[in-house]
């Protein structure tokens, strides 16, 4: 599903070269989630953007879908992150001038993939039913984030990348939102890649993995 072959990634800083992921071999399949955990600075988002093809590695290769990224021009890398993959950050970034089915919606209209029946099953799923014509700020932080992931969701990704999905979150919606998120990859057989600075979190995942020092660790299995 997502495989990340010898990536490596290098910034140029004042203070010198800094290798941040260092000849990285991380595979995901189906329904699968992994938990991506390291100290503030040791390479996460940067790693995650690479998986998105927001970023391209230095060296090395990320495979979506049996697709290399690096094998696509943007335009086709930004058709295949509209249609295979779907993002959910911790600011939730819900469009405000949008409702509620609008925002759930949008990536699933952009991609071409927009389906009625699975939009009013997502939106019953994560207890948004009744809520269509509201708009964010009318919805409480749990709901918006339950929103996201709607929006996320709507496009039938194969991969899912999180920074963060629950880091706005109190201890108790966090919980609920972790739930949801967990019960639809296996219902919809994505893969999760999350990035989270809590064990917590952390823990219902499936697989656990440390980036540190350019290199990645897996914890748990
Ligand atoms: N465009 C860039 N140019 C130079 N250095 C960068 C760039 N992007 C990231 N870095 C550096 O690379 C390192 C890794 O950054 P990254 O944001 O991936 O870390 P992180 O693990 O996600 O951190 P946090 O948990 O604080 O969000 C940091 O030292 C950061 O300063």
């Amino acid at each position: 599903m997502l495989a990340l072959q010898q990536v490596s990634k290098t910034f140029t800083t004042p203070q010198g070269q800094l290798l941040v992921l260092n000849e990285i071999n991380l595979t995901l399949a189906r329904g699968e989630s992994l938990a991506l955990m390291g100290e503030s600075g040791s390479g996460k988002s940067t790693l995650l953007h690479i998986a998105a093809g927001l970023e391209a590695p230095d060296l090395g290769h990320v495979v979506i879908d049996e697709q290399s990224l690096s094998s696509l021009n943007e335009p086709a890398r930004a058709k295949l992150r509209r249609q295979q993959l779907g993002l959910i950050f911790q600011q939730f970034h819900l469009v405000p001038s949008l409702n509620v089915i609008d925002n759930l919606t949008l990536q699933a209209r952009l991609a071409h993939k927009e389906d009625g029946e699975w939009s009013a099953y997502l939106l019953d799923r994560l207890g948004l039913a009744g809520r269509e014509r509201h708009y964010p700020e009318q919805l409480s932080g749990g709901q918006q984030q339950r929103l996201a992931i709607g929006r996320a969701l709507a496009v039938r990704p194969s991969l899912l990348l999180a920074d963060e999905p629950t880091g706005n979150l109190d201890e108790q919606s966090a919980d609920t939102v972790l739930a949801l998120l967990l019960d639809l990859v296996k219902e919809t057989q994505c893969a999760l890649l999350m990035v989270t600075h809590s064990a917590r979190v952390a823990a219902p995942l499936d697989r656990t993995f440390h980036l540190h020092l350019g290199s990645l660790k897996e914890t748990k299995r």
